[in-house]
């Protein structure tokens, strides 16, 4: 299993930290575009046992997913699943000393798997573009993890609130109020998703006002815009607009203040909106029709835009869509696989733990755990169309559920390099501003199947973030009735006393 990467490499001093999210921490080469993708485990004695049973086949199970379902799904060229690598223990262990004083407080509840010596090798999507070439600029990088982009639609659902407020907005005060970040995110994923220009520039707008672990942007492989965790983000605007002035406006890069960050932002976010709703395979005329995601499944009440909308007095916004084949509408025909919604995939899935604990056996049938080959792709289409009570519809409902949950946490990742339109390496795709021009590519990262066993937590933490946010809102309509109240109390003995 694994091939063994070449020699030259695997010097500790020629990796750098380059960042890690819950389940895995990344290195990058500091001079050739490659990343080393490490798995985490808990901070606990059995973690080394863990680690040399478990690594080989999770990595396995990862690429696998990636390779025969992920990308099958969201199109060849977004899905680079890379490869598992057998490493030198020493190498993996001066490594993981060498990146620890690196790593974010908030991270270090999980180690660096230095144990099992198996990591996964990919492309290093934020240099990726340039590799080969030479130019001045350095490539520019914008990830975002997008969240998931509609309003549940189904039947199953008991709580009127998740018909209206979608599930990134109401998590907001769960997470302020249990200190992960220290101001609500004004960022909506529904109007990211929704393919009109002017939602979609508040969208980003939001996220640079708020990036959280939504948005992250590298200059030549370094992150100079984004969070590392709540105690450390970089996250000045004048400073990216510094930045980024070289590559907008080439010629007269020099020119500062306010105006100038305000303009530089803007082509941020135009160039930001071209890549995400671009058909990079494209040019096919049927390929531009748009997908419409009906009406109600596409506000959010708790938008800021809505709200400016309502409180502006227009009340129909133009639900333009996404085109056909673009990065964002990809992710969300995938996210739209969760059809039941966790309240309806809750009691199948104790449907299926009642069956296994009778049919222990079952589990592999069921390929609850992978392997994530052809067969299980198959297994996603619909041979089950109503619920005949057995067990293997209750299955297949939760592959679908588990895979559309993985594009509900994927990241978008856009490289964008700058060049001369003269000097334009035709077929590759091209975005213009009013002074620049750049070669792009949009990579999805993150594709991790999401194990089984996670969805009663995530029935847990439904309920949680709902009871939360209905609690928060409704203390704060209170307090602000309260005061309307008293105002008006105010006002009526100020008209006694005249
Ligand atoms: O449930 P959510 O929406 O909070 O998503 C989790 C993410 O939180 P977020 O809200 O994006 O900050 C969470 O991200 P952070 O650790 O908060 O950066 C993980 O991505 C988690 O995935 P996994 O279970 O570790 O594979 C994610 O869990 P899954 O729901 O994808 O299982
Ligand atoms: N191929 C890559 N090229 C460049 N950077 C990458 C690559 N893969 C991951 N990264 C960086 O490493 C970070 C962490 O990786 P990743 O999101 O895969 O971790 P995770 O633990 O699976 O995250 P999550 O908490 O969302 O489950 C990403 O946010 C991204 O910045």
């Amino acid at each position: 299993m694994g091939t063994v990467m070449e020699v030259k490499y695997l010097d500790a001093n020629e990796w750098k930290y380059h960042g890690e999210g819950n389940r895995s921490l990344v290195v990058s080469h500091v001079q050739h575009c490659q990343v080393l993708r490490f798995l985490k485990f808990p901070n606990e004695r059995s973690q080394p046992n863990q680690a040399l049973e478990e690594a080989p086949r999770r990595l396995r199970n990862i690429v696998d997913f990636s390779k025969h379902v992920m990308k099958l799904l969201l199109g060849d060229t977004f899905v680079q699943p890379g490869e598992v690598i057998q490493l030198p223990l020493d190498f993996v262990r001066q490594l993981a000393m060498k990146i620890q004083p690196e790593r974010p407080g908030s991270r270090c509840n999980k180690v660096m798997d230095a144990f099992s010596g198996y990591a996964l090798c990919l492309p290093d999507l934020t240099k990726f573009q340039t590799c080969h070439r030479i130019e001045k600029r350095p490539p520019l990088c914008i990830e975002i993890k997008p969240k998931c982009g509609f309003i549940p639609f189904s039947t199953h659902i008991t709580k009127d609130v998740k018909h209206r407020v979608c599930r990134y907005c109401m998590h907001q005060h769960l997470k302020v109020a249990n200190g992960k970040w220290k101001r609500i995110s004004k960022y909506c994923p529904l109007d990211l998703f929704s393919g009109n220009k002017q939602r979609m520039y508040i969208a980003l707008k939001s996220l640079l006002q708020e990036p959280q672990n939504n948005l992250k942007i590298f200059k030549n492989g370094e992150l100079i815009f984004g969070c590392k965790d709540d105690q450390d983000c970089l996250m000045d605007l004048n400073e990216l607009a510094n930045h980024l002035k070289a590559y907008f406006f080439p010629a007269n890069g020099v020119v500062s203040g306010p105006q100038c960050t305000r303009t530089v932002i803007s082509e941020l976010i135009h160039v930001i909106t071209i890549a995400l709703v671009s058909n990079i395979n494209n040019c096919k005329p049927g390929d531009m029709k748009r997908i419409i995601v009906s009406e109600e499944r596409s506000h959010c009440e708790a938008s800021h835009f809505c709200k400016e909308v309502l409180r502006n007095g227009i009340h129909v916004v133009e639900n333009s869509g996404l085109p056909r084949g673009c990065v964002l509408s990809r992710i969300l025909q995938v996210q739209m696989l969760d059809m039941m919604d966790i309240d309806g995939i809750y009691p199948l899935y104790l449907r299926v733990q009642q069956h296994i604990e009778e049919f222990p056996t079952d589990r592999t049938r069921l390929h609850l755990d992978g392997p994530y080959n052809e067969s299980f792709y198959e297994s996603l289409s619909d041979s089950h169309s109503q619920d005949d009570e057995t067990v293997d519809y209750a299955a297949q409902k939760i592959h679908q559920y588990r895979v559309a949950t993985t594009a509900k946490d994927c990241s978008v990742m856009i490289a964008l390099s700058p060049c001369p339109l003269e000097e334009w390496p035709e077929p590759s795709p091209i975005i213009q501003t009013s002074r620049a021009c750049f070669v792009y590519s949009v990579s999805i990262l993150d594709l991790d199947p999401k194990p089984y066993e996670n969805i009663a937590h995530q029935y847990k933490l439904d309920g949680k973030i709902i009871n939360f946010y209905l609690q928060n809102t409704r203390a704060k309509k209170d307090l602000a009735t309260q005061k309307f109240y008293k105002e008006n109390e105010e006002c009526t003995l100020f008209f006694h006393s005249v």
